[in-house]
């Protein structure tokens, strides 16, 4: 058994500020989303990638893509991050495992995927989260409100992984109801169904904001991640 996964990379990259979707950016000479494809290509649990893509980048997109062997298909993503992965949901064979990883995550580890692999095969839902760190506090026009306990406050990363059947049941459901997460957990957690933690690592950031680039940049260096002109 191995497992599929969904790679959302049919956003704009508004709050990075560049004039191209941030996943097209060069990190090291490659493309963020070149980095962030090969974590799945080199993982041996992993068979079968999928990226929901826009319209006016598919052929850049296939460009960039064309050394991956697992790389099964593009479909066209919707205006929200929920309705790209819908889309390709609703296109991909089923599976047992099917994991959601954004593609501006190029640095999730080996170790993480493994453990949420075996997470969704023993209990269906599992994602990837590290703790908090800073103090956070409910701040309602420039007042605290209140402080929360942060010994229960996880920051949620992906990859996301479920079993097939209860993520396209949550994404169906969802779009019955209308409601619109900004995780997939959401939708699962809707259902009544537990989902468990995976403990993951504070290299896995999402590249959102410019000042994340310097980060990913320091990750990379860390790593020893070259890669030729
Ligand atoms: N309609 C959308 C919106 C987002 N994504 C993807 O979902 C991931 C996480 O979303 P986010 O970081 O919010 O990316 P953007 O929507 O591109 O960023 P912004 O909100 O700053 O425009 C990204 O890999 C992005 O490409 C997508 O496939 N389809
Ligand atoms: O809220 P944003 O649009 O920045 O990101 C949406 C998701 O990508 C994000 O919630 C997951 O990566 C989990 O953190």
């Amino acid at each position: 058994m191995m497992y599929t996964v969904i790679i959302p990379a049919a956003g704009q990259g508004k709050r990075m500020g560049s004039d191209k979707n941030k996943v097209l950016l060069e990190l090291k000479h490659r493309p963020v989303i070149f980095h962030t494809v090969s974590r799945f290509e080199q993982d041996t649990s992993c068979n079968a990638i999928y990226l929901a893509a826009r319209q006016e980048e598919l052929t850049e997109l296939t460009d960039i893509l064309q050394g991956f062997t697992k790389v099964k298909g593009l479909v066209i993503g919707g205006s929200e991050r929920q309705y790209s992965i819908h889309n390709v949901l609703k296109t991909i064979p089923p599976c047992a495992v099917v994991m959601v990883h954004d593609a501006a995550r190029p640095f999730v580890s080996h170790e993480t995927l493994t453990q949420l692999y075996d997470g969704a095969l023993a209990r269906k839902a599992v994602i990837a989260a590290v703790q908090v760190k800073d103090t956070i506090k409910v701040v309602n026009e420039l007042v605290i409100d209140h402080t929360l306990d942060r010994t229960t406050l996880w920051q949620v990363q992906t990859p996301q992984a479920f079993t097939y059947d209860l993520l396209l049941e949550a994404y169906n459901q969802a779009e019955r109801d209308g409601f619109l997460g900004t995780d997939d957990a959401s939708l699962v957690e809707r259902l009544g169904q537990p989902v468990s933690v995976v403990v993951s690592d504070y290299d896995n950031i999402k590249l959102t904001t410019p000042e994340d680039l310097y980060f990913a940049e320091a990750i990379m260096k860390k790593r020893g991640i070259e890669c030729s002109e």
